[in-house]
């Protein structure tokens, strides 16, 4: 059904959008919950302690999972059935400075309270990029796209609910918890802190760049970041002159896309527009903005098989816990080496072969050389079968990586990094204990004259 956001302001465009209190699943079918994946809790229901009925303590409250209507043994007094029975907080639509429409709370909240369910189209990652690209073509502003799992994604710049209005902030107030639902996960926004009543909710997006515009952020943190995304691993790259000790950046040449020009109105200040009760609502519309919705950033497993990259300081950034992600859709360059204050050593195998006499030494250190190229070929490779579990992970911490890929990251890793040790050690061996190689007459003579064959000369190299 559609509805009007704003019908008091007149002149004002509205946001047009179909409203809708579930995910739509018009790509696939929603999942049935088989009956031996029900999760049963143990709770008990006392009429003297209403905490019992599912609160803190239930077992499936604790791993965000909904009970099942009809299994658990609260009844209808179970109280752990928030996404299905919708039951929000009192929020209410604005007119936020600078950034579009914004959602303020109009209760009380407390922390760590649900407060409203992301809802939109289910769709595929493929399909969420093709979006987001579709929706860029189109100077579609907004971003509307969030991380659901490792191959789908939220989408809620034509269908969505109230949820879709929440701006962004580096100090937010908000956070979004994944929740897994008679079988499907979905995402909620929850209080990270008690909000009082006018206050604007928001959430850190944890935004990815690919490409395109910048959005300078309005959040009006004092930590604020500058642009949204600005913290992700592309924006950085793309932005940032990174040097040695030196971590100041450049940001002269940015277009910059703020969306205070795109206001729809110039009021300083919000102003309700709409509530968000469980009443059916007509919608408004208008083309949504485009947007895409990828992964966050996290730190990034790196792979370099042609060079030896030695850090000498941290270079990814912290990876604290990230949530969804709204990006823009331009794909992600993979293997792209983050160069800050990377110094790079580069061994000459060849070279160092050439300084060895015997065959023997030169063969040991070809053969150890063989070996790392091979260990390095096998990480790359590796890396391509489960960069999907990876880039999911990128996107939204919430998801971890499966031990299984991780135990075959962690064994592939540590391969490659012996192959390293035994091919130095060997270097370091056979320079050490082996006859220099005499490079021409001139050199043998002085060599015969001062010093014994054995003596190792490094300095010859
Ligand atoms: C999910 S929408 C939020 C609702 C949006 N304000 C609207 O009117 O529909 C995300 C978009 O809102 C804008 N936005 C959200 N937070 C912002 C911020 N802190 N600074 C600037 N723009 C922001 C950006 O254009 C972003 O792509």
């Amino acid at each position: 059904m559609q509805f009007s956001c704003d019908p008091d302001q007149e002149g004002d465009e509205v946001p047009q959008y179909e409203h809708i209190y579930q995910n739509d699943f018009s790509y696939r079918k929603h999942k049935k919950q088989k009956e031996e994946d029900i999760s049963i809790c143990e709770c008990k229901f006392d009429f003297g302690d209403p905490d019992s009925a599912c609160g803190e303590r239930c077992l499936n409250v604790i791993t965000n999972t909904e009970c099942t209507p009809g299994y658990c043994p609260c009844g209808v007094y179970c109280k752990n059935q928030k996404f299905q029975k919708c039951e929000y907080a009192k929020t209410k639509l604005i007119k936020s400075e600078g950034r579009g429409y914004g959602l303020v709370a109009v209760e009380d909240i407390k922390e760590g309270q649900f407060i409203i369910e992301y809802c939109g189209e289910v769709i595929s990652w493929k399909e969420a990029k093709r979006r987001a690209q579709t929706y860029e073509t189109h100077g579609v502003k907004d971003a509307y796209i969030i991380s659901l799992n490792a191959s789908e994604a939220i989408d809620a710049t034509k269908k969505g609910s109230l949820a879709r209005f929440i701006n962004h902030s580096c100090k937010p107030n908000c956070e979004t918890r994944k929740w897994n639902v008679l079988g499907e996960v979905r995402v909620g926004i929850f209080a990270k802190e008690s909000i009082s009543p006018r206050t604007e909710l928001a959430y850190d997006y944890n935004f990815e760049w690919y490409g395109g515009t910048k959005v300078r952020c309005l959040c009006g943190a004092v930590s604020c970041s500058g642009f949204l995304g600005a913290k992700s691993r592309g924006f950085q790259e793309d932005t940032y002159v990174w040097e040695d000790g030196d971590d100041r950046y450049s940001v002269d040449k940015i277009p910059v896309y703020d969306s205070a020009e795109d206001e729809l109105t110039s009021e300083p200040t919000s102003k309700n527009v709409e509530s968000n009760t469980n009443e059916e609502k007509d919608i408004v519309k208008e083309e949504s903005t485009g947007m895409i919705v990828e992964q966050s950033d996290s730190a990034p497993m790196e792979v370099d098989a042609v060079t030896e990259t030695v850090k000498t300081e941290a270079a990814e950034e912290d990876s604290s816990q990230k949530t969804a992600v709204i990006s823009k859709s331009l794909p992600r360059k993979r293997g792209r080496p983050i160069t800050k204050n990377v110094v790079k050593k580069h061994v000459d195998i060849a070279n160092v072969v050439q300084l060895l006499a015997t065959k023997e030494a030169q063969d040991e250190v070809l053969k150890c050389e063989e070996v790392k190229k091979e260990a390095a070929v096998r990480l790359m490779s590796l890396y391509d079968e489960i960069r999907p579990a990876i880039e999911e992970h990128e996107r939204d911490s919430q998801d971890s990586v499966a031990t299984s890929v991780a135990e075959k990251w962690i064994q592939a890793s540590c391969y490659k990094l012996k192959a390293e040790f035994d091919l130095y050690s060997c270097v370091i061996k056979n320079i050490a204990c082996t006859p220099i190689k005499p490079r021409d007459s001139t050199k043998i003579k002085a060599a015969e004259a001062g010093s014994d064959n054995n003596q190792t000369k490094l300095s010859e190299s």
